[in-house]
């Protein structure tokens, strides 16, 4: 699928350097397809030593020649960044952005292109290859470039196509979820040290627990208030706890936070840029 392909990634951060070491696991691209761009000169030393891709502080220079081109700077940049590109840019290129909040139809106007785009949101699980990933595409599309598309993010995780509508919504739940899940963590582990345990201890219990909740979720496909209701026993430990939680507004308090970071990717599409 990515034979004789050149991949070009703007911006060597960290959605970068998952997805550059999700695809040359999948053993489908060479590390000499790959080019990577950034102003941080040790992060392209970083990347062409633990990768060997080309790396390059020339983004025109990289983009000349790519088949698919993965944007991963800050949205507050990118129109600067995409100008940057113009003059080196094949007008059939595929364009894969992860730029959060930044609409398709914002790319098309300031590239003065029609298409061939998609907008992608992953996590930061893609890391470790666990990462949720949505993607929208422009209605040109051709059957192979949603398929490269989805194969790029595939080597990282799960994939979800969805109507570019719904891209805020899913922003605020996966794309920033990982950091609530993070501070949830973190405060079951605190609970543990408050209740005797070591940090460590607590640390590990608390992380294989959620990792355990939320595997039963997607192997059973029962409903989280089923597989809730099965830990909870009658007058038992269980009961006690999450009644401390909704006297402490935990559902609402998620719910707020994925409405609040949707409507924050809502803003950031709409913002001139910052730079
Ligand atoms: N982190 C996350 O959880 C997720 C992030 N995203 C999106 O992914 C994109 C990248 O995020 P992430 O990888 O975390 O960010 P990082 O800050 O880790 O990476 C972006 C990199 O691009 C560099 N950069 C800045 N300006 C330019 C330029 N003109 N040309 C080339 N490189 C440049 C930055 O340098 P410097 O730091 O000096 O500015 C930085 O090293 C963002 O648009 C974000 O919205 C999407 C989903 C999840
Ligand atoms: O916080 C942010 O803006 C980015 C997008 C989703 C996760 N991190």
């Amino acid at each position: 699928m990515f034979t004789g392909q050149q991949i070009a990634f703007i911006g060597g951060g960290n959605m970068t350097e998952a997805l550059v070491s999700g695809l040359l696991k999948t053993g489908q691209v060479a590390p000499a397809q790959i080019i990577a761009t950034d102003i941080r000169p040790e992060r392209l030393e970083y990347l062409a030593r633990s990768f060997s891709i080309r790396v390059s502080s020339d983004n025109a220079r990289a983009v000349s020649g790519a088949h698919m081109i993965v944007l991963s700077v800050e949205p507050q940049i990118l129109d600067e960044v995409l100008r940057g590109l113009t003059p080196s840019l094949d007008p059939d290129v595929l364009i894969v952005s992860v730029a959060a909040g930044y609409p398709l139809s914002r790319l098309n106007r300031v590239l003065a292109r029609t298409g061939r785009s998609v907008r992608a949101m992953p996590n930061t699980p893609s890391i470790v290859g666990r990462g949720a990933t949505a993607l929208a595409l422009s209605p040109d599309l051709s059957p192979q470039d949603i398929a490269r598309a989805t194969a790029l993010f595939e080597s990282v995780g799960s994939v979800t196509v969805v109507e570019e509508r719904l891209m805020d919504a899913v922003t605020g739940l996966s794309g920033s979820g990982p950091a609530y899940v993070f501070l949830i963590i973190e405060a079951l582990a605190d609970g543990g040290v408050k209740a005797g345990l070591p940090r460590p201890v607590a640390a590990a219990l608390a992380a294989q627990t959620v990792l355990g909740a939320a595997t039963m979720v997607l192997e059973t496909g029962l409903h989280p208030a089923e597989l809730k209701d099965r830990v909870a026993s009658p007058g038992g430990t269980t009961i006690a706890g999450l009644h401390a939680l909704e006297q402490g507004g935990l559902r609402a308090a998620l719910m707020s936070a994925v409405e609040a970071a949707a409507e924050r990717s809502t803003e950031l599409g709409c913002e001139p840029p910052s730079r």
